[in-house]
């Protein structure tokens, strides 16, 4: 379970999370929505650690993650597949799908067996595997990013914005995979941001909004 209370964040003087609280359950899948700008990035950047908070606790189970550095908690099994999907082009889409499982010091074998388990959840990879990073469209590097982020994210998967931009045959297979995925791995928390809830279709089970850094769960 992850609960945040009162998480401030500032990013060069302006305060852009405001008194953010929640708590995310284990096996939910949570959607939060706001406009551009609202925040929705900060949250997720704050959770993973590459934002610092002003104030505030953010707490996995019981361990208080506020101050622990960003390489600490990718070891608690967040995976994270960011806005800008960031896939290094230099190195081919295997190496890219097994660079946080390297970080995080799993055996090679171990690595594989996990690589086996997200073909099986996005297979739309598999034909990629030996393809370099900087040859993959949009809609590839989304599908990349989203099996990058689930070879760590046993725990807690957090994706920024991942249907925007995704042509409409290409969501509805993100779909599909994420429900393949609660289906094995049932306890897994999801958190899905995006700026049109329309494009969340059905798949939360809890929708949050976000306006001007302050975080508010839909009833
Ligand atoms: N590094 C930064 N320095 C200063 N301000 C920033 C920085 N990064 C983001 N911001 C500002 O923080 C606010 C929230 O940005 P954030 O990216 O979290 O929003 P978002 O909801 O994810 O929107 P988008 O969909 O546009 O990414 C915006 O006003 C943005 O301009």
């Amino acid at each position: 379970m992850l609960t945040i209370e009162k998480l401030n964040v500032d990013l060069a003087s302006n305060r852009i999370l405001r008194d953010v609280s929640a708590q995310f359950d284990d096996a939910r899948t949570i959607g939060i929505v706001g406009r551009n700008g609202a925040g929705k990035t900060t949250l997720l950047r704050s959770i993973m650690g590459l934002v610092k908070a002003r104030s505030g606790s953010i707490r996995f189970d019981d361990r208080e993650l506020i101050d622990l550095p960003g390489h600490v908690r990718a070891e608690l099994n967040f995976g994270y597949a960011p806005e800008d999907r960031v896939i290094f082009p230099t190195m081919s889409v295997e190496q890219n799908l097994r660079l946080p499982c390297e970080v995080q010091g799993q055996s090679a074998q171990e690595i594989t067996e996990r690589l086996q388990t997200v073909l099986k959840v996005v297979p739309q990879i598999e034909p990629m595997l030996a393809r370099s990073g900087s040859a993959l469209s949009g809609g590839q590097g989304k599908m990349v990013a989203l099996g990058r982020a689930i070879m760590v994210g046993t725990r807690v998967l957090m994706l920024d914005e991942p249907f925007q931009g995704l042509a409409p045959k290409l969501s509805q297979e993100y779909a599909l995979a994420l429900g393949r995925l609660k289906e094995l791995q049932p306890d897994l928390c999801v958190v899905i941001t995006e700026s049109n809830v329309k494009l969340l279709g059905s798949i939360p089970d809890q929708i949050w909004t976000i306006e001007r850094g302050s975080l508010t769960l839909n009833t």
